[in-house]
């Protein structure tokens, strides 16, 4: 799919963002893991989600409503699932195979995963070699590095893994896999990641001990089935957010968008842009805090993005590369080395494209420099290289671009915001 953008000087409306992904994938895991139903609401039905919940069927799971925003997870217990028949083909998605690849560790049976061309070149050494310190057996290309990747489950050991890198993936991974060990398994991270994985293991009745950057869990828990309401996602959210503040008239609702302070560093880095955003209704729901988002078009000023707040926006920072060249002075965007290994090296992606569209930009080897206000040309082709959130930055940016731009490869976006284009036209 192509995508044209035409330049926009008016967004307004109220919308409601579909569900938060990281949620999703955990809500099917732990009600697959669980003993009893699980009912969850609110799924987002993108690409990436389907494949975590795809996966679980071939592994025995029954689910009802697959492809819908609700849905019944028969849960087969901790030790219930099956050998899967055929490989598991987790499309685009580091989290779906790396949570899973914790999973898998622990079964009594053998398991293939794989992916597409962007997900066989992703680094799974990060998970891979702490599973292997616990008794994992996994195979793969590359040592191990690269998918598809051969499991062969074992029983586990456990361990306290002290990870070199703030990421939910690995710590998820360990701590999943830490369910089928024997005693107390305990990662330790460098800076905190989103603690989805955390919420929702004491939601399903895990004692989880969290202290700092350290969390472990008790090995061979008795998770319970448990109703599951997904907020919408803030990662979804920002795109729109972006849009208004950096729109010349918008005023734009969002509703039930789920704040987790492990997740919402977007808007620390907002407020500091003094942005103007207001948060309505605040609540909580299955232990994770949400809001409706009010957002108006703002005079944006520059500010430096980096160190412990990264992992609090790593998938939103292309959005704020967009919103960085209409700020007043100086972006600087640090310490963000990991975007190198997303879908694609989401650094040089969004500085060339950027400069395609007619923006000075300086890159780093950990992130870029933005100076603003600058002008957005447009007239050209801007490629996805199909990252779903490359694709919807340069929308975002298009709607401020003196002229049409085209995305090609935009399919992409469905792997985590599949009415994107429709809410786009709605607003
Ligand atoms: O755990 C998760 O749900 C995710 C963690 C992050 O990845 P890393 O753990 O690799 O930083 C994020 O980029 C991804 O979109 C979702
Ligand atoms: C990096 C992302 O997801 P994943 O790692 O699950 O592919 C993302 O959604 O931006």
């Amino acid at each position: 799919m192509e995508l044209k953008i035409k330049p926009k000087d008016k967004l307004q409306g109220t919308i409601k963002v579909p569900g938060d992904k990281s949620i999703s994938h955990r809500s099917v895991m732990l009600g697959a893991l669980a003993e009893g139903k699980t009912e969850v609401t609110g799924f987002l039905t993108g690409e990436d989600c389907l494949n975590t919940a795809r996966a679980f069927q071939k592994m025995g799971v029954e689910i009802e409503g697959l492809g819908s925003e609700e849905m019944v997870i028969h849960g087969v217990g901790l030790n219930g699932l099956q050998e899967p028949e055929s490989i598991l083909d987790l499309g685009n998605s580091g989290t779906s195979m790396r949570l899973m690849l914790g999973i898998l560790a622990g079964q009594d049976f053998y398991a293939v995963v794989t992916g597409d061309e962007s997900l066989s070149k992703r680094p799974m050494a990060r998970v891979v070699e702490p599973l292997g310190d616990m008794g994992a057996e996994i195979y793969g290309r590359d040592g191990g590095n690269l998918a598809p990747l051969t499991v062969i489950g074992q029983n586990l050991t456990n361990q306290e893994y002290q990870s070199p890198v703030a990421s939910a993936q690995v710590k998820s991974c360990i701590l999943l896999a830490g369910l089928y060990a024997d005693g107390t398994t305990t990662v330790i991270e460098p800076a905190k990641s989103r603690d989805h994985t955390e919420r929702m293991l004491e939601y399903f009745g895990t004692e989880l001990n969290i202290d700092g950057l350290e969390v472990s869990v008790i090995g061979q828990p008795k998770l319970k089935g448990q109703k599951v309401v997904v907020p919408s996602d803030i990662s979804s959210a920002s795109f729109f957010l972006v849009a208004a503040l950096i729109n010349q008239q918008a005023e734009l609702i969002l509703e039930d968008v789920g704040l987790n302070p492990t997740r919402a560093g977007i808007l620390e880095v907002l407020t500091a842009m003094e942005a103007d955003y207001e948060l309505l209704d605040k609540r909580l729901e299955n232990q994770e805090p949400i809001a409706d988002i009010k957002v108006n078009s703002s005079n944006l000023q520059a500010t430096t993005i980096g160190g412990a707040v990264i992992p609090k926006l790593i998938d939103e920072l292309p959005i704020l590369a967009v919103a960085a060249t209409q700020a007043e002075g100086e972006t600087v965007i640090k310490d963000a080395e990991e975007l190198r290994v997303k879908e694609t090296d989401r650094i040089s992606a969004m500085v060339t494209e950027l400069r395609r569209l007619g923006v000075e930009v300086e890159e780093r080897e950990d992130g870029m420099v933005i100076p603003g206000p600058q002008s957005i040309k447009g007239g050209c082709s801007c490629r996805s290289y199909d990252d779903h959130r490359i694709a919807m930055s340069l929308a975002v940016a298009g709607l401020i671009a003196q002229e049409e731009i085209e995305i090609t490869n935009a399919d992409c976006i469905k792997t985590s915001f599949p009415n994107f284009v429709e809410l786009l036209k709605d607003i």
